[in-house]
Order: structure tokens, then C-alpha cells, then sequence
């Protein structure tokens, strides 16, 4: 569904993603984790046409998507759920999942589309009249989510979901993207820093460090939380 190949990117000299090889295939959870500063904002910035790639391919269902604008590639089923959540914290949730809906023709598909999200985030539905901005962190989380279903993606990407959230709410934020996954057909690509709780989710993991993949991995292949963590980290068990 999504390749990337050769990819680099950076800002003025800096090369800020040095060679990238991905894809994601329909249906698929990949999970892209790194440290800080290892390029998963810049890598999916670029392929969300957001930042120009210095070089290499970026394909979607088959097309070259390099030079499109995000709202084009929006509308033709690729969305991005930037880090920092970018919700209008002004706004009611019920405001807020009307955005995402909107410049779709088909309000009776919005409507129900819109159920659905409040199915799938319950949370959601008891704060539907309330104003998002006071929402916690993890609420805000799910709406920025919903918010981009109702754009009615094929493949969403997401950078850093359990930023700043409490374990539990990981869990639960996590159990919300398993569910539209398996319901929906959803195919996702997840950026994260820690390596806490993804193999139960992730189909496949791609470990980034430095702007170079280190690690490229089906779950089946990866095995244990050890073994993924000896691989973030850089270093075999004795
Ligand atoms: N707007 C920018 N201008 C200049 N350099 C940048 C900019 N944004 C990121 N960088 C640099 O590019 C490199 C990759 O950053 P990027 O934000 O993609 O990493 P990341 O893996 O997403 O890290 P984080 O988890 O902190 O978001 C880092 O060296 C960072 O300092």
C-alpha cells in the first residue's frame, strides 16, 4: 500500500534521514520506534507531503506521491495525526469531529461515521458537548484519532500516540486502534519512542536510529519484549 525507498530527508544541511526502505501493506500495524531526534516526525512529515524528500520514492496504492500536498493525499486516503495531538482545544468534541467530516459531501455518511468513532472512544461520546481543550491527555489523543477517521482514511499514520499518557490510557488508546484495525480493515503506521507495550499490537517493527533503519522485523521474527529492546538499545545478550 505505502513504499518508501532511498528516502532522505532533512533541514538546510542536515540530513535528518539518511536512506530509508519501508512499506506498509494493507492491513498492516507497523510500528516505527526510535530515540529522539532518530527522524520518525521527519519521516512521516515527508511522506505526508508536509516536507519536501532531498531524494528517493515515496509510493500510495501504487502512484508516486512525492510533491503532493497533504490535503490532496488526505482526500485520497492517506492522513497524518501530527505529534501534539493539533485538536482546537476552543472547540467542542462534537466541533472538532465536525472539521474532520467536513469537505466530505455525504452528511448522512458523516453522521453515521461519526456513531462509529463514538462507539469505538465511549470517552468521547459522554464529552461530545464539552470543550475539547478540557479534555486529558489521553482524551484529546482519542478525539485527534477520531478526528482523522471521519476523513475516512485507508492508512493513518500517527506520530507518538502515547506521548505524555499514563500506562493504563496507552492501553486503552492502543485497544481503541487494535479495534478500528480489525473492524474497519484500518492499516496503520505508528511512530513511537519506547518500545513498551508494541508487540502485542505491531504486525511489523522497523527500529530507527541515527536517519538509518537498524531494525526491520516481522513480530513473528522479533519474538520477545527482550529481544526488541536488545535491538533498540544496540546490543546483543551475552
Ligand atoms: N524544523 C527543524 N529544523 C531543523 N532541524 C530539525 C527540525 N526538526 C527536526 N530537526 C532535526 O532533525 C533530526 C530528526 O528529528 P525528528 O524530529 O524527525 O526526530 P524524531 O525521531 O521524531 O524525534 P522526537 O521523538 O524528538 O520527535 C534531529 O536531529 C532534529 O534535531
Amino acid at each position: 500500500m505505502l513504499k518508501v525507498e532511498g528516502l532522505r530527508a532533512g533541514y538546510g544541511r542536515l540530513t535528518a534521514l539518511g536512506g530509508i526502505d519501508l512499506a506498509v501493506g494493507k492491513g498492516e500495524i507497523v510500528f516505527v520506534v526510535g530515540p529522539n531526534g532518530a527522524g520518525k516526525s521527519t519521516l512521516l512529515k515527508t511522506i505526508s507531503g508536509l516536507q519536501a524528500p532531498f531524494g528517493g520514492t515515496i509510493t500510495f496504492n501504487g502512484k508516486s506521491i512525492v510533491g503532493r500536498a497533504p490535503e490532496q493525499l488526505c482526500r485520497e486516503g492517506l492522513v497524518l495525526v501530527p505529534e501534539g495531538r493539533s485538536i482546537f482545544r476552543t472547540l467542542s468534541v462534537e466541533e472538532n469531529l465536525a472539521l474532520g467530516g467536513m469537505g466530505r459531501g455525504d452528511r448522512a455518511g458523516v453522521q453515521r461515521d461519526v456513531e462509529g468513532v463514538l462507539d469505538t472512544f465511549p470517552v468521547l461520546r459522554a464529552r461530545y458537548k464539552g470543550i475539547a481543550g478540557h479534555l486529558s491527555g489521553g482524551e484529546q489523543q482519542q478525539l485527534a484519532i477520531a478526528r482523522a477517521i471521519l476523513q475516512q482514511p485507508s492508512l493513518i499514520m500517527i506520530d507518538e500516540p502515547s506521548l505524555g499518557l499514563a500506562p493504563l490510557i496507552i492501553d486503552q488508546v492502543y485497544e481503541s486502534l487494535r479495534q478500528l484495525n480489525k473492524e474497519s480493515g484500518l492499516t496503520l503506521l505508528i511512530v513511537e519512542q519506547s518500545t513498551a507495550r508494541i508487540l502485542d499490537l505491531a504486525t511489523h517493527i522497523y527500529i530507527l536510529r541515527n536517519g538509518q533503519v537498524v531494525l526491520n522485523a516481522r513480530v513473528d521474527e522479533i519474538g520477545s519484549d527482550e529481544a526488541l529492546e536488545q535491538a533498540y538499545f544496540g546490543y546483543t545478550a551475552a
